[in-house]
C-alpha cells in the first residue's frame, strides 16, 4: 500500500531513485551509497569510541575517613603535592600563618604547664610567683571553610587544652626533679619569668591573627543542606580565603590564588614578631627546667600535631617560606567538607579525581552511592591517648569503633576499603622509648614490644573486623603509613591509585 502524499517522508521521496535511471547512473548512485554507508559506519565507530572515552572520563571519588587528627587532610595534601606539584609549591607561603599559630600554640602548652606546675607546687610551698601568666587554656587553630556568609571562609578557634592543674605528676620523674626548691631552681624560675614576660607580644600576635582570620560575623556553623550532593561545599565561596585550605585554593579552576591581602599582611606582621622573639623561644624550648616540668607532668609537645619548636631557627626566620614538609606537618583542623579535584598528569589521562575530606563531620552519607574507595585512617600511635573532644575515650578504641561502623555499613558494602594504619613513625618512637603497648592494649599480651610485631598485630585486628562485619566479602587493602613522610607515602598513594582505577574499570564493565 502506498502512503498518501501527506504521509510520505519528504527526504525519502527525494532520495528515491528516478524511475528512468540508466545503468551508468545506477552504478554511480550505488557507489555513492556504498561510500555514504562506509562514512556512516566510521562515524558510528567514532561515536562509540567517544562514548567509551566519556565513560572513562567518569569522576572517581575517594573518601577520606577517620577520627580527628588521624591524618585525613595530610593525606589530601600529599595527593596535591604529587598530582598538582606546581600549585602545591606556590601555595606553601599561605601555610606560614598556620605554622605561626602552631608555634604559639606550643608556647601555650609549655608556659601553661609551667604556670600550672608552680600553682600546684606553691600550694605546698606557699610561695608567690611573680611575673606574667600565660593561661594554660589555649586554642587549637581550626579553620572553618564552608564558605558561608559573604563568600568567605572562617577560622574557628576552640579550646583544646586540658586543665594542666589536673594532670597527675609523674612519680618516676621526681627522681630528677628535686622535691625541695633549690637556689638553682629559683634562679631558673626567675629566668623563665623573664622569658615569659618577653614573649608577651606573641599574645598580641595571636589575638591579631585570630581577629583577622575570623571575621566576627562568620562564626555560625556550616550549612550542609544544599548543593548537588546535599552538601554545601562552596568551592567558589572559599576561594577568597585560600590561605586556610589548600583544596580550595585553586577552586574555580583559576589556578593558584593569593591569600587575602589582610591575611598576608597579618602573616608578615606576625613573622616579624616571631623573629624578634626567636631567641627567647629557643631559650624556652631548650631550658632544662622546662624539660623537667614537662617530663614531670607527662607532657610531650613534640608528639603534638603542628610541632615546630625543633625548627625555631628556620621557621622564625624573617624570610621564612614553609617547605613541603612543613606544610605536611602543620596542623589545621578541618571543619566542613573539603574536596580536591584533579586530573592525573600521567597514565590515566582524562579521569577526574575527587578526594573528599569530610573533617570531623558526619555528613559523608550523601557520598555513599558515588564513592570508588574509602581511605580510612587509624592513627595507631594513639594507643595511649584520649580524644580531645572526650577525654574519657581512648583514641585507638574510638578508631576501632569507627572502623567497625564503616565495615558493617550496608550502603558501603561494595566500596573497596583501604586502611592506613597511620602515624607509624610516632608509634615507632613510642615503642623505642619504652612505652609498653600491652599496658594499654591488654590483648597484646606478652608479644615483643617492637614495631614489626605491633604493626602486624594491628593489621590483623583491623582486617579481622573487616572480615567479620562486612555485609558481603569485599576487597581490603591495609598499609602501615606515616603520611607526613613524602617518599613512602608517594609509593602507597600510587598503589591506591591503581586500586581505585581497577575498581573504576570493574564498575564500567558492569555499567
Ligand atoms: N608524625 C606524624 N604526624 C602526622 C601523621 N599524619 C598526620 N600527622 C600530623 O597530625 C596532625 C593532624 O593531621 P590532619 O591531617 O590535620 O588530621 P585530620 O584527620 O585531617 O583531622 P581533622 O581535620 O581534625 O579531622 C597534622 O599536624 C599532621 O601533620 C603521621 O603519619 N606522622
Ligand atoms: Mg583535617
Amino acid at each position: 500500500m502506498r502512503a498518501s502524499a501527506e504521509d510520505e517522508d519528504p527526504l525519502a521521496a527525494a532520495l528515491r531513485p528516478p524511475l528512468d535511471e540508466s545503468p551508468e547512473a545506477r552504478a554511480i548512485r550505488l557507489a555513492r551509497e556504498e561510500e555514504a554507508a562506509r562514512v556512516s559506519q566510521a562515524i558510528d565507530e567514532a561515536i562509540r569510541v567517544e562514548r567509551l572515552a566519556n565513560k572513562k572520563n567518569k569522576v572517581v571519588r575517594v573518601l577520606l575517613l577517620g577520627q580527628s587528627e588521624s591524618g585525613k587532610s595530610t593525606t589530601l595534601r600529599q595527593f596535591q603535592r604529587i598530582y598538582t606539584p606546581t600549585a602545591f609549591r606556590e601555595e606553601r607561603i599561605h601555610w606560614r600563618v598556620i605554622i605561626q599559630l602552631n608555634v604559639i600554640r606550643s608556647v601555650h602548652t609549655i608556659l601553661g604547664a609551667v604556670t600550672a606546675h608552680r600553682r600546684q607546687t606553691s600550694r605546698t610551698r606557699v610561695r608567690t610567683i611573680s611575673g606574667p601568666r600565660w593561661d594554660s587554656r589555649s586554642q587549637v587553630t581550626s579553620v572553618r571553610t564552608d564558605g558561608k556568609g559573604k563568600g568567605k571562609g572562617r577560622v574557628d578557634l576552640e579550646s583544646d587544652f586540658e586543665d594542666e592543674d589536673e594532670r597527675p605528676i609523674d612519680p618516676s620523674a621526681r627522681s630528677f626533679y628535686a622535691d625541695s626548691y633549690s637556689e638553682d631552681e629559683s634562679q631558673e624560675d626567675a629566668e623563665l619569668d623573664a622569658i615569659s614576660q618577653r614573649l608577651m607580644p606573641l599574645r598580641r600576635v595571636e589575638a591579631m591573627l585570630k581577629e583577622r582570620l575570623v571575621p566576627p560575623s562568620e562564626d555560625e556553623p556550616a550549612d550542609l543542606g544544599g548543593g548537588p550532593l546535599g552538601l554545601t561545599v562552596s568551592a567558589l565561596g572559599l576561594a577568597k580565603e585560600v590561605f586556610v585550605r589548600p583544596g580550595k585554593w585553586r577552586a574555580g579552576g583559576a589556578g593558584t590564588r593569593p591569600a587575602s591581602a589582610v591575611a598576608v599582611e597579618a602573616a608578615d606582621e606576625s613573622q616579624r614578631a616571631l623573629f624578634e622573639c626567636r631567641f627567647d623561644l629557643m631559650q624556652l624550648w631548650s631550658s632544662m627546667r622546662v624539660r623537667e616540668i614537662l617530663a614531670l607532668r607527662r607532657i610531650r609537645p613534640e608528639e603534638e600535631s603542628g610541632f615546630f619548636l625543633n625548627d625555631l631557627d628556620r621557621v622564625t626566620g624573617y624570610n621564612y617560606v614553609p617547605t613541603d614538609d612543613d606544610v605536611l606537618r602543620a596542623r589545621l583542623k578541618t571543619i566542613g567538607v573539603s574536596e580536591y579535584k584533579f586530573e592525573m598528569e600521567a597514565g590515566d589521562q582524562g579521569t577526574q579525581w575527587r578526594i573528599v575530606d569530610v573533617g570531623g563531620s558526619p555528613t559523608w552519607v550523601p557520598f555513599f552511592d558515588s564513592v570508588e574507595a574509602i581511605i580510612f585512617l587509624a592513627p595507631i600511635s594513639a594507643f595511649d591517648q584520649v580524644l580531645s573532644e572526650d577525654p574519657k575515650v581512648n583514641r585507638l578504641e574510638d578508631s576501632v569503633l569507627l572502623w567497625k561502623g564503616i565495615c558493617q555499613n550496608k550502603l558501603l558494602a561494595k566500596v573497596d576499603l583501604v586502611l592506613f594504619l597511620n602515624k607509624c613513625d610516632i608509634l615507632q618512637r613510642k615503642l623505642d622509648s619504652g612505652i609498653r603497648l600491652a599496658r594499654y592494649v591488654k590483648s597484646y599480651d606478652d608479644r615483643p614490644n617492637d614495631m614489626e610485631t605491633a604493626s602486624k598485630y594491628f593489621r590483623g585486628k583491623f582486617s579481622a573486623i573487616q572480615r567479620t562485619y562486612s555485609p558481603v566479602p569485599r576487597r581490603f587493602y591495609g598499609y602501615c603509613t606515616s603520611v607526613t613522610e613524602s617518599t613512602t607515602t608517594a609509593g602507597i598513594l600510587a598503589s591506591v591509585r591503581d586500586i581505585v582505577l581497577r575498581q573504576n574499570l570493574r564498575s564500567l564493565r558492569l555499567a
